[in-house]
């Protein structure tokens, strides 16, 4: 029996800023492994009853969470994770396609910083979706401070978004080595061409990485210390471990296990992925200045 209609199940920053957008217009519950004080915070079988979720956990934990709670009961789902999960090297849709149909899940886009939207600041994002009627029922929810776009391109928003998290780490990179304003912005413009080159293999639409799934979110997330992914790579650029800046930033940072999946995938298919591969080495230990210099060179 179904106790609630809308639910948003994790409670970290993105998981609770949703929560409050979604608020605006309906009852809106949420759930996290652990209890917090939360308007509407409700256990995982009452989320699980509602009609409609929101997923927003990190994507290398997304696998074992369905496997270990999920029951499929016709609900209809929007995932609201950025990631390829590191081990296998799958795309979330991918995953979730073994536990809910196709035409009942969506996929949230766009650049949207949890500390701006829980501010109700505007910004405009993306529902990406084989079902046009999944991006109709779930756009209602959302406050009059976000539109809402539809796509059909679920696999090119979700390489954009995945991929922008680690080029937002050569972003920092670049800035902590203080390299100026020109090689970021060569850094920044070739990381989209290599994103849409990577995507254009696995069948993503030009278009997706022009738009707010790409571009939008990529020039965000590149360019701003409210980004996680930018601080891991301003860490590595003044040589500070990676077990050291992970343990400060206390939250999750997706560029990091996706560069080891593009890493995997780009060899596995000998896609070209110059910068990907650099970030991939950097956090392996190799010098930021060793891996300018290759980047310049090759
Ligand atoms: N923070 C932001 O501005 C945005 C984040 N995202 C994406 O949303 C996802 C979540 O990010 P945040 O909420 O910001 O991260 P966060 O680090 O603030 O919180 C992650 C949440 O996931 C929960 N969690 C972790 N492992 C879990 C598991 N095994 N089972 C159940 N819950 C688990 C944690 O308890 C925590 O509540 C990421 O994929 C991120 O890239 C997307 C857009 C914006
Ligand atoms: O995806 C985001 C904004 O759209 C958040 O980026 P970070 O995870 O790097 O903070």
């Amino acid at each position: 029996m179904r106790k609630g209609k809308l639910a948003v199940i994790g409670a970290g920053k993105w998981g609770q800023a949703l929560h409050f957008a979604l608020s605006q217009k309906e009852e809106c519950y949420i759930t996290s492994r652990s209890k917090r004080d939360i308007k509407n915070f409700v256990d995982l079988e009452f989320a699980l009853s509602c009609e409609y979720l929101v997923i927003a956990i990190p994507a290398q934990e997304i696998r074992n969470w369905l496997e270990k709670n999920f029951v499929y009961s016709n609900q209809k789902i929007l995932v609201a994770s950025k990631g390829i999960e590191a081990s296998t090297g799958a795309f979330l849709n991918e995953i979730y396609s073994n536990f809910i149909p196709n035409n009942s899940i969506g996929f949230i886009s766009g650049p949207s910083f949890a500390a701006e939207v829980i501010q109700g600041l505007p910004c405009a994002l993306v529902i990406n979706s084989k079902s046009k009627k999944i991006y109709e029922e779930f756009s209602k929810f959302f406050p009059n401070f976000i539109k809402t776009y539809y796509s059909s391109d679920v696999v090119g928003a979700e390489i954009a978004g995945a991929y922008k998290n680690v080029l937002a780490i050569a972003s920092g990179i670049c800035e902590g080595l203080n390299l100026g304003n020109n090689a970021k912005a060569s850094l920044i413009s070739r990381g989209l061409v290599e994103m849409q080159r990577f995507g254009k293999y696995f069948g993503a639409k030009k278009m997706t990485f022009l738009g707010l799934s790409g571009a939008g979110d990529l020039f965000l997330t590149a360019n701003s210390t409210m980004s996680r992914n930018y601080r891991v790579g301003l860490g590595l650029a003044t040589n500070r471990s990676l077990e050291e800046i992970l343990k400060e930033l206390g939250e999750v940072a997706e560029g990091v296990q996706t560069a080891n999946a593009i890493d995997k995938l780009s060899k596995m298919y000998k896609i070209y992925t110059p910068i990907a591969k650099e970030v991939k080495l950097i956090l392996d230990g190799k010098s930021p200045k060793d891996s300018l210099n290759d980047l310049i060179k090759n």
